[in-house]
Order: C-alpha cells, then structure tokens, then sequence
C-alpha cells in the first residue's frame, strides 16, 4: 500500500499539477508534488490558474505582489491541458471554506469538455492550505472533489494510507496546511505531499492500464 516506486516508464502518467495561489504556499506545495511525480516517472506539467483579481488588489498586498512576479513565468493552466491530463493534482487556498474565485472561473469554463466526456475517467487529488488549523481544508477539498464527482473523475485521496499523512497534520481529504503569521507553513508537510503525488500516479496508471485493455 506504501507505494514508493516508479510507474511504468514506456507509457507514463500524464500529470497536470494545477495550482492557484497569491502568496506562493500552493506553490511551494505544487513544486513539492512536481519534483516527486518526475521522480516517480510521471509526464508532468506544472501549471498555475489565471489571476484575475484587479491589480489595485495584489499591489495592496507585498507578499501577493511579490509572489505574482515571482511565479509570472509558469504557464497558465489552459482547458487543452486537461485534456491531455491522465490525472490532476489541484494545489488551491481555502477562501471563506471554498475554492478562490479564480480557481471557480477557470473550472467553469470546462463545460464543453465536460459535455463531451473529455473528462471522464481522470484521476484527481487536492491539496490546500489555510490561515486557521480548523479554517476550512477540508471543506474546500470537498468543493473542488464535487466538481471532480461532476467530471466522472476519480477522486483518489491519501486516507491513511501512509504514515506521512499523520506527519502532515492527518487530513485524509488531501494534504492541507497551516500558513503561520510569518506566511511559513506550520506542518511537516513535504512528505506527505509528496507521497500524494505519488499515489495519485499510482492510480492514475491502473484506470490508466484498465482503460487501454
Ligand atoms: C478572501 C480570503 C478568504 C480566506 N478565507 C479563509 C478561511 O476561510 N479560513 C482560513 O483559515 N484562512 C482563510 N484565508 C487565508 C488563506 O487561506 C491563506 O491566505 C492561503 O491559504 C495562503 O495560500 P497561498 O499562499 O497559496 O495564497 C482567506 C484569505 C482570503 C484572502
């Protein structure tokens, strides 16, 4: 059950991480996954959602401001992407116990891939993070898997599956951490976001394997 190993590397998992983030946490947790999913032998993209908060709104706040120039050249996530995507790692802020605004726009815009069952048969894991240890991770999961349950994509969570996911705080949603004052994250959590990465490759290559059969 503790999969650490590689997927099969002559038809690899195509895996598009896709994150949104204003103050680079969601960041730091999708290059986490990305290094772990190269490592465990995963086609990977790493992509970030649209900002489209007004300007007036990131130069008001430093560390959003910064955090925009600094992540200005990872490509934006483009519906193309999901297509071409076996499985999903989505890496986004709970707002008020929900997904951001932004991360809605962009999944709304999936309607036509979703009428024509393009995105069917996927595989998904989330991740997230808050200002509060109670702050609503685990609500937000569960608002970005609603929209997986609605895609016919298969929601493949960590559960306990693995001693890191304690390390991390103990969500079985997905991973999800902490952001202290110092805008740091509180948990250990690298381990068990990489381990996520991995199962969801792991998973992404048995429906994988199961459909090409
Ligand atoms: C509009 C808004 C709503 C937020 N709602 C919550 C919340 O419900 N619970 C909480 O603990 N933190 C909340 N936060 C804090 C964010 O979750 C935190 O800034 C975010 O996890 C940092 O991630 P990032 O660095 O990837 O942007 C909110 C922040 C904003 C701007």
């Amino acid at each position: 059950m503790f999969f650490k190993g590689k997927v099969k590397e002559e038809n690899p998992v195509k895996l598009a991480i896709i994150y949104y983030s204003s103050t680079g946490t969601n960041y730091q947790m999708a290059k986490w996954a990305e290094a772990a999913a190269i490592e465990a032998g995963a086609d990977v993209k790493l992509l970030r959602i649209q900002e489209t908060a007004p300007q007036e709104a990131i130069n008001s706040n430093p560390a959003w401001k910064a955090f925009m120039e600094k992540s200005k050249d990872v490509p934006e996530v483009q519906l193309s992407d999901l297509v071409w995507a076996d499985a999903f790692i989505f890496s986004i802020p709970t707002r008020f116990g929900n997904v951001p605004g932004q991360v809605k726009q962009f999944i709304d815009t999936a309607g036509g891939l979703w009428y024509n069952g393009k995105l069917a048969n996927k595989v998904a894991s989330a991740m997230t993070s808050a200002q509060n240890v109670h702050g609503g991770q685990e609500q937000t999961l569960l608002q970005i898997y609603t929209t997986m349950y609605h895609w016919g994509v298969i929601v493949a969570t960590p559960g306990y599956t693995d001693p890191s996911v304690f390390t991390a705080g103990g969500n079985p949603f997905g991973t999800s951490v902490t952001v202290g004052k110092d805008g740091q994250i509180i948990e250990d959590a690298k381990a068990a976001v990489e381990y996520q990465a991995r199962r969801t490759i792991q998973v992404g290559s048995w429906i994988k394997a199961g459909i090409q059969d």
